[in-house]
């Protein structure tokens, strides 16, 4: 699957002993950060899908806290390289990496696993309901099909 333009993986730290562990996840003087405007968790159940989410101006920063999930993005910026790209990343328990995602990249994300995702988001900005644009997870707009795909 494609790489979507400005989308940035990073891998993440996480400093472990026996009394748990600390967590990386954003900070001021990373390369890649923007500014900050609010941190919040969306929490979904195994199996829910959450999407799409179109930012007009917020610079998303997503990582799992607690369990996996499924992050897609579609690049639906007009002047984009890659105008069209469709990226997944299966982050969270099993791959502990902070996913960048500019503005006018539709993005959402389907919980897996066995317990409730806690996926937070640093945002560049603080929430505005008027800022983002929703699409259905399941309209025809994008191309992408949510269901598990068995091999
Ligand atoms: C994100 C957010 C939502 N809300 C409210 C609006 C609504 O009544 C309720 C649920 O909001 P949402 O449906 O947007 O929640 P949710 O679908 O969990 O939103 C998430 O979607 C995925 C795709 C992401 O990328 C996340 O960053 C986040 O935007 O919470 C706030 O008050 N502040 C916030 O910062």
């Amino acid at each position: 699957m494609a790489e979507i333009d400005g989308v940035k993986v990073v891998p993440l730290r996480q400093i472990v002993d026996e009394r748990g562990k600390i967590m990386h996840m954003l900070k001021a003087t990373d390369p890649h950060f923007k500014s900050f405007g609010e941190i919040y968790f969306s929490c979904a159940w195994p199996g829910v899908v959450k999407a799409w989410h179109i930012h007009q101006t917020m610079t998303v920063n997503n990582a799992v806290m607690v369990g996996r999930a499924k992050l897609v993005m579609y690049d639906l910026r007009p002047d984009s390289p890659t105008k069209g790209a469709l990226q997944e990343v299966f982050f969270g328990e099993d791959n502990y990496v902070l996913v960048q995602i500019p503005p006018g990249i539709a993005n959402g994300y389907k919980a897996y696993g066995d317990k409730m995702v806690v996926m937070a988001n640093c945002a560049s900005e603080p929430h505005r309901p008027d800022e983002m644009l929703r699409l259905p997870p399941f309209t025809p707009e994008i191309p992408y099909d949510w269901a598990l795909k068995h091999g």
